[in-house]
């Protein structure tokens, strides 16, 4: 549970010199994560992003190490559409990964389409799916992910949260709802920043030289206060970025060499 008098931890910044060691290392990352967290409570929780994110997850396929049955996945955000919509990131996650694994279709939790013409009752749906699998488990105020995965906007934005949206402020509900985001489509669905703020570990997954003026205002300049230079897990949760050279060449925030 995070600690709000400790200072958080400083993010750890891991620079790949391409995307296919982006995704490999990605990989073990996580199916070391799965497996601390499966040993210690018998189950896995992430939550997956949308976006240039599902693409990147392509090394899980295929590992024996993964225990799919073990995992509960929820969607960091989503895009009020029906899931076989293209801009749907649940369909984004079917496509790259989950239709290539045997994960159990209940573990993996996509908005009730039958509510997406009422934003509120579609939000408090996704909410209570959330505290069903974590508050009888964990009695907190906030979920604590094992692991959330995030991708952040040429904007700096992070999950759907959008640079000077009144969303920025919300401290209290665990999901809610826009329907005036800047990136198409305009209705989406969010996990706040007290819910992701709260995760054991949060990892950025950016790539591309469209990222390299938003990484370096993040990563060296968090007082411009973008979206995603506020996504700070309390103490002890920790903050990873996994990116490429392009992305990171303007950075001056130390780099750290990947190894596990
Ligand atoms: O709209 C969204 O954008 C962000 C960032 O996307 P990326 O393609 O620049 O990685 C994504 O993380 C989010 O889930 C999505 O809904």
């Amino acid at each position: 549970m995070a600690n709000l008098h400790q200072p958080p931890n400083s993010p750890i910044l891991y620079s790949f010199q391409s995307k296919d060691q982006i995704i490999q290392s990605l990989a073990n990352f996580v199916t070391r994560i799965q497996k601390d967290a499966i040993d210690k409570k018998g189950r896995f929780t992430i939550a997956l992003s949308g976006g240039s994110l599902p693409k990147m997850l392509g090394g899980l396929i295929g590992n024996p190490a993964i225990k799919w049955a073990h995992w509960q996945v929820f969607y960091v955000d989503e895009r009020v559409v029906p899931l076989d919509h293209p801009d749907s990131n649940h369909r984004a996650c079917m496509e790259a990964l989950f239709s290539h694994v045997p994960i159990p279709q209940e573990n993996i939790h996509a908005i009730d389409t039958a509510l997406i013409n009422d934003l509120e009752e579609l939000s408090d749906a996704y909410e209570k799916d959330l505290i069903r699998e974590f508050a009888q488990k964990d009695a907190a105020r906030f979920p604590v992910f094992d692991l959330i995965l995030l991708g952040m906007g040429p904007d700096g934005h992070t999950a759907s949260l959008f640079p000077d949206h009144e969303l920025l402020s919300e401290g209290d509900r665990w999901i809610a709802y826009l329907e005036d985001s800047p990136k198409p489509p305009p209705k989406r669905i969010t996990f706040t920043f007290p819910v992701i703020n709260h995760a054991a570990r949060v990892a950025f997954v950016a790539a591309g030289k469209e990222k390299v003026t938003t990484l370096a205002d993040v990563l060296d300049r968090p007082e411009k206060g973008l979206p995603s230079s506020r996504i700070r897990p309390g103490f002890p949760g920790q903050l990873y970025w996994f990116v490429d050279d392009d992305a990171s060449s303007a950075v001056s925030y130390p780099k750290t060499p990947f190894k596990l």
